[in-house]
């Protein structure tokens, strides 16, 4: 998203800033203020290319299919995690020069189930059964191959977190967050994560760890990121643009809280509609006090993103 820090005039050291943090400072008192322009989005989207697909059967008894992407603005292997065996990315059934059907199995480029001895993976196969390609041998999608893109289909993007996926961290919701939108795909049976590698709000781990020893000397989740020297928010979604385009999923329904989200996933074009916003709602939230995430961490970083970053959610009033 690249959100240009706006606010803050920081001084030259680190440790004059850190006296900024007693509670009565002022200087962040608008709500929303790093909201973003679709006019100053990019007009060019990424190129991206789905390399590996795999089945994947999980604990919860759901099948996805992990789609791997390379690009052409970073060396990151960004995924989509596809639930549905019918929602197909082009560009991974597009035929390489000189494959063969085994190739196209072992990249994943199959339709319907792998099993011991398959010799076929999908274009002899399926021409013979009626299924159509265009003149670049790329499949003309119908009723039988793929998911009616006219279907507003459930979409998650998810920016990489390890504290929240790896090390249990109660500091952000992401954990959860990642973990209910499985859960709601796999019941729907249908859904797609977009996985993107942007640790922190796009600084790296690294700088993510310096700004939680931020906020423990008293800065908030933006503050922190602002002292140093990062914007609030740096990342960018037009990759998660691509990748949907690719999985030939135009109208969306977004689980977020997040305006920006919707705005950068969508583009400068529109290529990509969210035709409905649906919460992420913290569990201890909507619940009662004992489930979800508890900590006081927890709480002090949604405050901050419903007032700093205007996120569409409500903390609920506790009697
Ligand atoms: N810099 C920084 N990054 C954080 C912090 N807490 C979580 N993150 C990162 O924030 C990102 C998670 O944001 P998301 O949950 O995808 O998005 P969001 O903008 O909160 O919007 P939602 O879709 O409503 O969840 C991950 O990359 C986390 O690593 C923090 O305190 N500082």
């Amino acid at each position: 998203m690249q959100m240009a820090d706006s606010t803050l005039s920081l001084s030259s050291n680190l440790s004059d800033d850190l006296s900024l943090l007693s509670p009565t400072s002022s200087q962040f008192s608008s709500s929303s203020e790093f909201n973003l322009d679709r006019d100053l989005l990019p007009e060019e989207l990424p190129v991206v290319k789905c390399v590996a697909r795999a089945r994947i059967p999980t604990t919860n008894n759901t099948e996805i299919f992990l789609h791997l992407y390379s690009n052409n603005i970073d060396k990151k292997e960004h995924l989509a995690i596809v639930f549905g065996e019918n929602i197909r990315s082009k560009s991974l059934y597009l035929r390489q020069k000189n494959e063969t059907q085994s190739d196209r199995m072992i990249r994943g480029a199959y339709i319907g189930k792998l099993q011991p001895n398959r010799k076929i993976a999908d274009f002899d196969e399926l021409k013979k059964i009626g299924l159509k390609f265009n003149e670049k041998d790329e499949l003309i999608y119908d009723n039988r191959t793929s998911y009616n893109p006219e279907n507003p289909i459930l979409v998650r993007i998810h920016s990489e977190c390890y504290t929240g996926e790896t090390t249990w961290s109660a500091r952000c919701d992401c954990g959860e967050q990642f973990d209910e939108a499985g859960r709601l795909m796999g019941e729907y049976g249908r859904g797609v994560i977009i996985y993107l590698r942007q640790e922190g709000r796009g600084i790296g781990l690294g700088e993510k760890l310096k700004a939680y020893n931020l906020q423990d000397l008293g800065a908030d989740t933006v503050q922190a990121n602002l002292m140093l020297r990062h914007p609030a928010d740096a990342r960018s979604f037009s990759l998660a643009t691509s990748i949907l385009l690719d999985l030939n999923l135009p109208n969306i329904k977004l689980l977020t809280n997040n305006p920006d989200k919707i705005l950068a996933v969508e583009g400068k074009n529109r290529l990509i509609r969210v035709v409905e916003r649906i919460p992420m709602i913290p569990i201890a939230w909507r619940e009662n006090l004992k489930e979800g995430i508890q900590s006081k961490e927890i709480n002090g970083y949604l405050r901050t993103k419903i007032e700093r970053m205007g996120h569409l959610l409500q903390e609920p009033i506790r009697i």
